[in-house]
């Protein structure tokens, strides 16, 4: 088995990952296996700045491929918040503080008007290889209410029109199926063939 090593420190995203890398036969290591202490700062505007700052960090210190995302969700009714700061939205990287700060601000926002969309860059980049990065989104809606216990983040309060559940009603393979990251991955494959098999 081959490893694929990602540049993140969240569990649920390395979840994720593990669930669309999995039935490609890839091994997900994450920073918790090959760089535990190591910090790197998010100092980027845009997910893709983010993203290459993220797996250049992993790779020029592992000296091997990385494969970094940075993602976020983007409210229509807040102008595209919380985007690149979707992690820190309510200060710490806290999802439930995360969730009720958003929910609070769409107070009074009406049904049909809560349009949302989530939005994942994945950079890749490696010794003697051009860093390289695709994007992928997911269309959905900002529910009134939590519902849904899998995923992580924005998970709960995210619903999915074209299956009528939320975002953390669904197994890690649904998501990936039609999630951001997803999406992100399978256009990660169609750009670099060889690479990722
Ligand atoms: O930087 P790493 O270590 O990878 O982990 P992170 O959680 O800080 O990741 P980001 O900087 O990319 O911030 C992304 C945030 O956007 C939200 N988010 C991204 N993808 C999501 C998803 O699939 N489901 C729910 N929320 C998501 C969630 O709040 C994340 O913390
Ligand atoms: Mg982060």
């Amino acid at each position: 088995m081959t490893q694929v090593v990602i540049a993140t420190k969240n569990k649920g995203k390395a979840k994720d990952f593990e669930a669309l890398f999995g039935p490609l036969g890839y091994e997900v290591v994450t920073m918790f296996d090959v760089a535990p202490d190591m910090e790197i700062e998010e100092t980027g505007i845009t997910f893709e700045e983010n993203a290459v700052l993220k797996a250049e960090a992993l790779a020029n210190a592992l000296g091997t491929i990385v494969i970094a995302d940075d993602s976020g969700l983007a409210v229509d009714a807040l102008n595209g918040e919380p985007g690149v700061y979707s992690a820190r939205y309510a200060g710490d990287h806290d999802d439930e503080a995360n969730m009720v700060k958003l929910l609070a601000n769409l107070q009074g926002v009406e049904d049909g008007k809560r349009t949302a969309r989530f939005c994942c860059c994945i950079a890749i980049a490696g010794p003697n290889f051009e860093t390289t990065t695709v994007f992928g989104t997911c269309e959905g809606e900002i529910a009134q209410e939590k519902r849904g216990t899998n995923g992580f983040g924005y998970d709960p309060i995210f619903f999915v029109p074209s299956l009528k559940r939320m975002m953390a009603e669904l197994t890690a393979e649904e998501k990936g199926a039609i999630s951001h990251r997803g999406n992100a991955i399978r256009k990660l494959k169609e750009t670099l063939p060889n690479l990722i098999k």
